[in-house]
């Protein structure tokens, strides 16, 4: 008979074993998902008789976390913005660093009972539009994705966040097709130059899909077709939000301006001090 603290203890020594940077944390959420209990319980119930299928499926979890595959893609969700977002294999998974343009967003949608009109493009698993739409009750938002497997996940993300009603998703190729007016665009695009992507690490390269990743030969070419097109898209005062990657805020902010739009402020810096957030306002 296994029990629960000894399939921990035996967990947590293979991907110890294995040299993997955090078998704490792994070791938690892939028990606790593999016996049905919240990760609190592991050390509450540790003398818990487990059956033979939750210790076999706590294997198999541990053999492909040993093969490289994130615990997130595992476990089939993330967290983001204190929400569930279920992920599939043509998602991106979230990362915090898309935390800090939903505050920067927000921030720029001050009244939360305003019917603002949003716009996400690349909406992935609905993760930037749905925790909008949960701080803005009032508000109703488009979420746009070239994949259509992500338009069938951000929907059932929305419906399982409680906002279905308010968000819909559609396949296309940015705004191509889509009338305005929006009070806000926002987009995390492809923003990785094509030939640093080999260079990524293994769990990102391997496992987010990369139309998520690819930006082209110099990381660029999503941000050129979004600036093109939003300030034809955006209400007068209308804001334009873009998350960047690294040393991308120059290159970005002149695309902005070049398509008419004010730049706010300075990039928000996400909790590593990257510049991370970009918000251009449409003149009038
Ligand atoms: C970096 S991911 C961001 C996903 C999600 N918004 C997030 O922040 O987690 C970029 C997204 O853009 C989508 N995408 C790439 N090219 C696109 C295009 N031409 N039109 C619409 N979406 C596109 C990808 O499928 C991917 O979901």
């Amino acid at each position: 008979m296994t029990t629960l603290g000894a399939l921990y203890r035996r967990t947590l020594a293979a991907l110890r074993e294995a040299g993997l940077p955090t078998p704490e944390l792994d070791a938690r959420w892939l028990v606790a998902e593999a016996a049905g209990v919240e990760a609190s319980r592991i050390v509450l119930d540790g003398g818990r008789a487990l059956a033979p299928e939750a210790v076999a499926k706590a294997e198999g979890f541990v053999a492909r976390r040993l093969a490289g595959e994130p615990v997130d893609r595992i476990l089939g969700t993330r967290d983001f913005w204190g929400l569930a977002f279920r992920l599939a294999p043509a998602t991106l998974s979230p990362r915090p660093d898309t935390e800090t343009l939903v505050g920067a967003c927000l921030e720029a949608l001050p009244d939360r009972q305003a019917p603002y009109r949003l716009l996400d493009l690349g909406t992935g698993t609905g993760a930037i539009l749905i925790a909008l739409l949960v701080e803005r009750p009032a508000a109703t938002g488009i979420g746009i994705d070239k994949a259509a497997e992500a338009v069938v996940a951000a929907r059932e993300n929305a419906r399982a966040n409680g906002v279905a009603d308010r968000a819909c998703f559609a396949e296309g190729d940015w705004t191509n097709g889509l009338d305005g007016p929006f009070d806000l665009i926002v987009s995390n695009p492809p923003y990785i130059p094509a030939a640093d992507i080999e260079g990524l690490d293994r769990e990102v390269r391997e496992h987010d899909p990369r139309l998520a990743l690819d930006g082209g030969e110099d990381g660029l070419d999503a941000y050129r077709a979004i600036t093109r097109a939003a300030p034809a898209l955006l209400a007068p005062g209308g804001i334009l939000a873009l998350e960047l990657g690294i040393g991308q805020e120059e290159a970005v902010a002149a695309l902005m301006r070049a398509a008419g739009l004010a730049i706010l402020a300075p990039a928000r810096k996400d909790l590593s001090g990257v510049a991370r957030a970009l918000l251009g306002r449409r003149p009038g």
